[in-house]
Protein backbone atom coordinates (compact mmCIF):
# COMPACT_ATOMS: atom_id res chain seq x y z
CA UNK A 1 0.00 0.00 0.00
CA UNK A 2 1.22 3.20 -0.89
CA UNK A 3 -0.62 6.89 -1.48
CA UNK A 4 -4.16 6.85 -0.16
CA UNK A 5 -6.44 5.97 -2.19
CA UNK A 6 -10.14 7.60 -2.11
CA UNK A 7 -11.52 4.32 -0.78
CA UNK A 8 -9.93 4.39 2.54
CA UNK A 9 -10.78 8.41 3.12
CA UNK A 10 -13.80 8.56 5.63
CA UNK A 11 -16.72 10.20 5.62
CA UNK A 12 -16.15 13.83 7.58
CA UNK A 13 -17.92 12.72 10.35
CA UNK A 14 -15.76 9.77 10.87
CA UNK A 15 -12.22 10.77 10.40
CA UNK A 16 -10.46 10.44 13.88
CA UNK A 17 -9.61 13.73 15.26
CA UNK A 18 -5.53 12.96 16.56
CA UNK A 19 -5.95 13.60 19.97
CA UNK A 20 -5.94 10.60 22.54
CA UNK A 21 -8.17 10.34 25.57
CA UNK A 22 -6.67 7.44 27.70
CA UNK A 23 -7.26 8.30 31.12
CA UNK A 24 -8.22 5.79 33.09
CA UNK A 25 -9.13 3.50 30.13
CA UNK A 26 -11.32 0.36 29.95
CA UNK A 27 -11.63 -1.85 33.16
CA UNK A 28 -8.86 -4.53 33.81
CA UNK A 29 -9.79 -7.28 35.70
CA UNK A 30 -7.30 -9.74 37.11
CA UNK A 31 -9.00 -13.57 36.37
CA UNK A 32 -6.58 -15.39 38.93
CA UNK A 33 -9.86 -16.17 41.18
CA UNK A 34 -10.03 -18.79 38.64
CA UNK A 35 -7.39 -20.59 38.61
CA UNK A 36 -7.20 -20.83 42.50
CA UNK A 37 -7.45 -24.69 43.46
CA UNK A 38 -10.13 -24.05 46.83
CA UNK A 39 -11.92 -21.53 44.58
CA UNK A 40 -15.57 -22.27 44.50
CA UNK A 41 -18.41 -20.07 43.08
CA UNK A 42 -19.10 -19.27 46.74
CA UNK A 43 -16.00 -17.77 47.71
CA UNK A 44 -15.95 -14.07 48.08
CA UNK A 45 -13.01 -13.68 45.87
CA UNK A 46 -15.25 -15.48 42.64
CA UNK A 47 -18.70 -13.39 43.84
CA UNK A 48 -16.33 -10.46 43.73
CA UNK A 49 -14.54 -11.21 40.47
CA UNK A 50 -18.22 -11.79 39.18
CA UNK A 51 -19.26 -8.70 39.78
CA UNK A 52 -16.97 -7.09 38.67
CA UNK A 53 -17.30 -8.85 35.29
CA UNK A 54 -20.97 -7.60 35.48
CA UNK A 55 -20.48 -3.95 35.60
CA UNK A 56 -17.82 -3.91 33.37
CA UNK A 57 -20.26 -5.40 30.76
CA UNK A 58 -23.23 -3.37 31.53
CA UNK A 59 -20.91 -0.23 31.88
CA UNK A 60 -18.43 -0.49 28.60
CA UNK A 61 -18.81 -3.60 26.43
CA UNK A 62 -15.27 -3.43 27.40
CA UNK A 63 -12.52 -4.97 29.64
CA UNK A 64 -8.65 -6.15 29.66
CA UNK A 65 -8.17 -9.67 31.73
CA UNK A 66 -4.85 -9.83 33.57
CA UNK A 67 -3.89 -13.49 34.83
CA UNK A 68 -6.02 -15.42 32.46
CA UNK A 69 -4.13 -18.74 32.58
CA UNK A 70 -3.45 -18.40 28.65
CA UNK A 71 0.33 -19.21 27.66
CA UNK A 72 2.47 -16.36 27.00
CA UNK A 73 4.82 -18.18 24.68
CA UNK A 74 1.86 -19.43 22.58
CA UNK A 75 0.94 -15.61 22.14
CA UNK A 76 4.26 -15.03 21.03
CA UNK A 77 5.08 -17.58 19.22
CA UNK A 78 1.94 -16.88 17.23
CA UNK A 79 2.95 -13.33 16.58
CA UNK A 80 6.40 -14.23 15.18
CA UNK A 81 4.58 -16.47 12.68
CA UNK A 82 2.15 -14.26 11.90
CA UNK A 83 4.46 -11.10 11.35
CA UNK A 84 6.54 -13.87 8.32
CA UNK A 85 3.04 -14.48 7.14
CA UNK A 86 2.53 -10.94 6.29
CA UNK A 87 6.20 -9.39 5.67
CA UNK A 88 5.96 -11.65 2.29
CA UNK A 89 6.09 -10.22 -1.23
CA UNK A 90 2.20 -9.76 -1.90
CA UNK A 91 2.02 -12.79 -5.32
CA UNK A 92 2.92 -15.24 -2.41
CA UNK A 93 0.08 -14.04 0.35
CA UNK A 94 -2.28 -14.12 -2.66
CA UNK A 95 -1.51 -17.84 -2.81
CA UNK A 96 -4.26 -18.23 -0.12
CA UNK A 97 -6.43 -15.44 -1.34
CA UNK A 98 -9.81 -14.91 0.13
CA UNK A 99 -12.39 -15.09 -3.37
CA UNK A 100 -16.43 -14.87 -3.51
CA UNK A 101 -16.48 -18.73 -2.97
CA UNK A 102 -13.98 -19.03 -0.18
CA UNK A 103 -14.72 -15.90 1.80
CA UNK A 104 -11.29 -17.55 4.53
CA UNK A 105 -7.52 -16.41 3.78
CA UNK A 106 -6.13 -13.68 3.07
CA UNK A 107 -7.50 -10.47 2.38
CA UNK A 108 -6.03 -6.76 1.61
CA UNK A 109 -9.18 -4.65 0.65
CA UNK A 110 -11.79 -5.32 3.55
CA UNK A 111 -14.68 -3.06 4.17
CA UNK A 112 -15.90 -1.42 7.24
CA UNK A 113 -19.34 -0.14 6.45
CA UNK A 114 -18.54 0.65 3.11
CA UNK A 115 -15.58 2.15 3.47
CA UNK A 116 -11.73 0.44 2.96
CA UNK A 117 -9.95 -0.42 5.75
CA UNK A 118 -6.02 0.33 5.98
CA UNK A 119 -4.84 -3.12 6.65
CA UNK A 120 -4.76 -6.82 5.38
CA UNK A 121 -5.91 -9.52 7.23
CA UNK A 122 -5.17 -13.57 7.41
CA UNK A 123 -8.61 -15.59 9.28
CA UNK A 124 -9.49 -18.73 9.83
CA UNK A 125 -12.41 -20.88 11.45
CA UNK A 126 -11.48 -23.23 14.29
CA UNK A 127 -13.62 -26.10 13.44
CA UNK A 128 -12.51 -27.63 9.94
CA UNK A 129 -14.05 -27.61 8.10
CA UNK A 130 -16.99 -25.29 9.28
CA UNK A 131 -20.28 -25.82 8.41
CA UNK A 132 -22.62 -22.55 7.73
CA UNK A 133 -25.43 -21.80 5.03
CA UNK A 134 -24.97 -21.69 1.35
CA UNK A 135 -25.53 -18.69 1.23
CA UNK A 136 -27.86 -15.21 2.74
CA UNK A 137 -30.55 -16.07 1.06
CA UNK A 138 -33.27 -16.94 3.71
CA UNK A 139 -35.11 -19.69 1.37
CA UNK A 140 -32.27 -21.38 0.23
CA UNK A 141 -31.96 -24.01 2.78
CA UNK A 142 -28.59 -25.57 1.85
CA UNK A 143 -25.39 -25.90 4.20
CA UNK A 144 -21.99 -25.77 2.76
CA UNK A 145 -18.34 -26.47 4.48
CA UNK A 146 -15.52 -23.50 4.81
CA UNK A 147 -12.16 -25.03 4.68
CA UNK A 148 -9.39 -23.00 5.61
CA UNK A 149 -6.27 -21.61 3.09
CA UNK A 150 -3.16 -22.49 4.69
CA UNK A 151 -0.38 -20.75 3.20
CA UNK A 152 3.42 -22.78 2.75
CA UNK A 153 5.16 -19.74 4.62
CA UNK A 154 5.38 -20.11 7.59
CA UNK A 155 5.85 -23.45 7.05
CA UNK A 156 4.41 -23.99 10.94
CA UNK A 157 1.32 -21.71 11.03
CA UNK A 158 -0.88 -23.55 10.81
CA UNK A 159 -0.08 -25.63 14.04
CA UNK A 160 0.83 -22.55 15.84
CA UNK A 161 -2.75 -20.95 14.97
CA UNK A 162 -4.39 -24.39 16.04
CA UNK A 163 -2.81 -24.23 18.87
CA UNK A 164 -3.30 -21.05 20.14
CA UNK A 165 -6.86 -20.70 19.03
CA UNK A 166 -7.53 -23.77 21.23
CA UNK A 167 -6.01 -21.44 24.54
CA UNK A 168 -8.63 -18.88 23.08
CA UNK A 169 -11.65 -20.66 23.22
CA UNK A 170 -10.76 -21.91 26.32
CA UNK A 171 -10.37 -18.65 27.56
CA UNK A 172 -13.39 -17.44 25.70
CA UNK A 173 -15.72 -20.76 27.43
CA UNK A 174 -14.75 -19.30 31.12
CA UNK A 175 -15.76 -15.91 30.61
CA UNK A 176 -19.43 -17.04 28.76
CA UNK A 177 -19.52 -19.14 32.12
CA UNK A 178 -18.77 -15.58 34.73
CA UNK A 179 -20.91 -13.84 32.25
CA UNK A 180 -23.88 -16.38 33.30
CA UNK A 181 -23.70 -15.94 36.42
CA UNK A 182 -23.35 -12.06 36.07
CA UNK A 183 -26.60 -12.77 34.79
CA UNK A 184 -27.98 -14.81 37.49
CA UNK A 185 -27.93 -17.96 35.31
CA UNK A 186 -26.17 -21.62 35.62
CA UNK A 187 -22.75 -21.39 34.40
CA UNK A 188 -22.43 -23.48 31.71
CA UNK A 189 -26.08 -22.06 30.49
CA UNK A 190 -24.65 -20.91 27.14
CA UNK A 191 -22.07 -23.81 26.44
CA UNK A 192 -24.61 -25.54 24.07
CA UNK A 193 -24.96 -22.70 21.52
CA UNK A 194 -21.14 -23.56 20.81
CA UNK A 195 -21.35 -27.09 20.24
CA UNK A 196 -20.81 -26.75 16.58
CA UNK A 197 -19.39 -23.35 17.08
CA UNK A 198 -18.60 -21.10 13.88
CA UNK A 199 -16.00 -19.55 16.02
CA UNK A 200 -12.59 -18.15 13.79
CA UNK A 201 -10.15 -15.79 14.12
CA UNK A 202 -8.33 -13.32 12.31
CA UNK A 203 -5.39 -11.31 12.19
CA UNK A 204 -4.90 -8.05 11.41
CA UNK A 205 -2.13 -6.16 10.16
CA UNK A 206 -2.20 -2.49 10.05
CA UNK A 207 1.10 -1.04 8.01
CA UNK A 208 1.84 2.66 8.63
CA UNK A 209 -0.39 4.86 6.81
CA UNK A 210 0.32 8.67 5.16
CA UNK A 211 -2.49 10.28 6.37
CA UNK A 212 -3.98 8.56 9.54
CA UNK A 213 -6.53 11.37 10.15
CA UNK A 214 -8.27 10.42 6.95
CA UNK A 215 -8.30 6.30 7.20
CA UNK A 216 -8.65 3.79 9.55
CA UNK A 217 -7.45 0.72 10.06
CA UNK A 218 -10.51 -0.72 10.60
CA UNK A 219 -13.82 1.64 11.02
CA UNK A 220 -16.49 1.87 13.92
CA UNK A 221 -18.13 -1.16 14.25
CA UNK A 222 -19.68 -3.48 16.55
CA UNK A 223 -18.63 -6.98 16.42
CA UNK A 224 -21.43 -9.79 15.81
CA UNK A 225 -20.69 -12.52 17.43
CA UNK A 226 -20.76 -13.63 21.08
CA UNK A 227 -18.20 -12.38 22.87
CA UNK A 228 -14.04 -11.25 21.36
CA UNK A 229 -11.09 -12.01 22.93
CA UNK A 230 -8.67 -9.42 21.01
CA UNK A 231 -4.59 -9.19 21.25
CA UNK A 232 -3.21 -6.46 20.43
CA UNK A 233 0.96 -5.32 20.14
CA UNK A 234 2.48 -3.13 21.94
CA UNK A 235 1.76 -0.18 19.45
CA UNK A 236 -1.86 1.65 20.36
CA UNK A 237 -4.89 1.81 17.87
CA UNK A 238 -7.68 0.52 19.26
CA UNK A 239 -10.30 2.85 20.38
CA UNK A 240 -13.59 2.24 22.89
CA UNK A 241 -16.63 4.71 22.52
CA UNK A 242 -17.33 5.36 26.26
CA UNK A 243 -20.68 4.34 26.89
CA UNK A 244 -21.44 7.02 28.97
CA UNK A 245 -20.40 10.48 26.91
CA UNK A 246 -19.79 9.00 23.39
CA UNK A 247 -16.13 9.83 23.47
CA UNK A 248 -13.26 7.23 21.41
CA UNK A 249 -10.83 6.26 24.61
CA UNK A 250 -7.55 4.37 23.66
CA UNK A 251 -6.92 1.13 24.96
CA UNK A 252 -3.75 1.09 25.74
CA UNK A 253 -1.37 -1.88 25.16
CA UNK A 254 -0.88 -3.77 28.33
CA UNK A 255 1.70 -6.80 27.95
CA UNK A 256 0.32 -10.14 27.67
CA UNK A 257 -3.13 -8.94 28.92
CA UNK A 258 -6.53 -9.53 26.65
CA UNK A 259 -8.87 -7.29 25.47
CA UNK A 260 -12.87 -8.92 25.80
CA UNK A 261 -15.98 -7.26 24.39
CA UNK A 262 -18.92 -8.36 24.15
CA UNK A 263 -20.81 -9.07 20.99
CA UNK A 264 -24.43 -8.55 19.61
CA UNK A 265 -25.10 -12.16 20.31
CA UNK A 266 -24.51 -11.81 23.70
CA UNK A 267 -26.51 -8.21 23.79
CA UNK A 268 -29.60 -10.07 22.65
CA UNK A 269 -28.96 -13.17 24.77
CA UNK A 270 -29.36 -10.46 27.61
CA UNK A 271 -32.03 -8.47 26.25
CA UNK A 272 -30.10 -5.67 26.23
CA UNK A 273 -28.43 -5.60 30.00
CA UNK A 274 -25.60 -5.96 28.35
CA UNK A 275 -24.86 -3.84 24.47
CA UNK A 276 -21.96 -4.53 22.38
CA UNK A 277 -20.11 -1.10 21.87
CA UNK A 278 -18.33 0.50 19.31
CA UNK A 279 -14.96 0.40 18.41
CA UNK A 280 -12.39 1.77 15.57
CA UNK A 281 -8.85 1.55 15.27
CA UNK A 282 -6.54 4.44 14.16
CA UNK A 283 -3.29 4.21 12.10
CA UNK A 284 -0.09 6.27 12.57
CA UNK A 285 2.73 7.36 9.85
CA UNK A 286 5.55 5.54 11.43
CA UNK A 287 4.72 1.43 12.47
CA UNK A 288 3.04 -1.10 11.93
CA UNK A 289 0.71 -2.39 14.24
CA UNK A 290 -0.71 -6.60 14.52
CA UNK A 291 -3.82 -7.57 16.52
CA UNK A 292 -5.42 -11.26 16.65
CA UNK A 293 -9.24 -11.05 17.66
CA UNK A 294 -10.80 -14.41 18.62
CA UNK A 295 -14.23 -14.48 17.88
CA UNK A 296 -16.24 -16.97 19.58
CA UNK A 297 -19.87 -17.25 17.81
CA UNK A 298 -22.48 -20.39 17.94
CA UNK A 299 -23.39 -23.10 15.52
CA UNK A 300 -24.99 -21.47 11.96
CA UNK A 301 -28.32 -23.33 13.15
CA UNK A 302 -28.51 -21.17 16.83
CA UNK A 303 -31.53 -19.09 16.83
CA UNK A 304 -30.18 -16.08 18.42
CA UNK A 305 -32.85 -14.55 20.75
CA UNK A 306 -33.28 -13.22 24.50
CA UNK A 307 -32.82 -16.28 26.79
CA UNK A 308 -36.59 -16.81 28.36
CA UNK A 309 -35.12 -16.57 31.97
CA UNK A 310 -34.12 -12.71 31.17
CA UNK A 311 -38.07 -12.33 29.82
CA UNK A 312 -40.83 -11.46 31.78
CA UNK A 313 -43.73 -9.22 31.21
CA UNK A 314 -41.65 -6.18 32.64
CA UNK A 315 -39.04 -6.68 30.51
CA UNK A 316 -40.38 -8.18 27.45
CA UNK A 317 -38.43 -9.17 24.86
CA UNK A 318 -35.93 -6.57 22.78
CA UNK A 319 -35.48 -8.43 20.00
CA UNK A 320 -37.04 -10.74 17.20
CA UNK A 321 -34.98 -14.10 16.73
CA UNK A 322 -32.69 -14.27 13.77
CA UNK A 323 -30.73 -17.76 12.60
CA UNK A 324 -26.70 -17.39 13.02
CA UNK A 325 -25.60 -18.66 9.97
CA UNK A 326 -27.73 -16.68 7.69
CA UNK A 327 -26.42 -13.18 9.91
CA UNK A 328 -22.64 -14.93 9.84
CA UNK A 329 -22.61 -15.47 5.96
CA UNK A 330 -24.51 -11.87 4.91
CA UNK A 331 -22.04 -9.91 7.06
CA UNK A 332 -18.92 -11.92 5.40
CA UNK A 333 -20.40 -10.95 2.11
CA UNK A 334 -20.50 -7.16 3.17
CA UNK A 335 -17.31 -6.85 4.50
CA UNK A 336 -16.13 -8.27 0.92
CA UNK A 337 -17.52 -6.06 -1.39
CA UNK A 338 -19.21 -2.95 -1.48
CA UNK A 339 -23.04 -3.70 -1.50
CA UNK A 340 -24.08 -0.22 -1.79
CA UNK A 341 -26.78 -1.03 1.26
CA UNK A 342 -26.24 -1.03 5.12
CA UNK A 343 -24.37 -3.70 6.76
CA UNK A 344 -27.25 -6.45 8.41
CA UNK A 345 -26.97 -5.86 12.12
CA UNK A 346 -28.50 -6.89 14.96
CA UNK A 347 -31.08 -3.49 15.24
CA UNK A 348 -32.69 -4.90 12.30
CA UNK A 349 -33.83 -7.46 14.73
CA UNK A 350 -35.02 -5.23 17.22
CA UNK A 351 -38.70 -5.05 18.18
CA UNK A 352 -40.00 -1.37 18.53
O1 LIG B 1 -7.10 -4.14 15.82
C1 LIG B 1 -7.81 -4.04 16.82
O2 LIG B 1 -7.34 -3.68 17.91
C2 LIG B 1 -9.29 -4.34 16.77
C3 LIG B 1 -9.75 -5.04 15.53
C4 LIG B 1 -11.23 -5.27 15.51
O3 LIG B 1 -11.99 -4.60 16.16
C5 LIG B 1 -11.81 -6.37 14.69
O4 LIG B 1 -11.05 -6.98 13.91
O5 LIG B 1 -13.03 -6.63 14.83
FE1 LIG C 1 -13.99 -5.48 16.26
Amino acid sequence: MGEIDPAFIQTPENRPKLCIIEEEGIPVIDLSPLFCSSSSITDPSFEDLVRKIGSACREWGFFQVINHGAPVERRKKMEAEARKFFHQRKEQKNEVRRDDVHVIGYFDSELTRNVRDWKEVFDYTVEEPTLVPASPDPHDHQITHWYNKWPQYPPHLRETLKEYSEKMEELALKLMELIALSLGLAPKRFHGFFKDQTSWMKLNFYPPCPSPHLALGCGPHKDSGALTVLAQDDVSGLEVKRKSDGQWVRVKPRPNAYIINVGAVIQVWSNETYESVEHRVMLNTEKERISYPFFLTPAHYTMVEPLEELVNDQNPAKYKSYNWGKFFVTRKRSNFVNLNVHNIQVYDFKIN
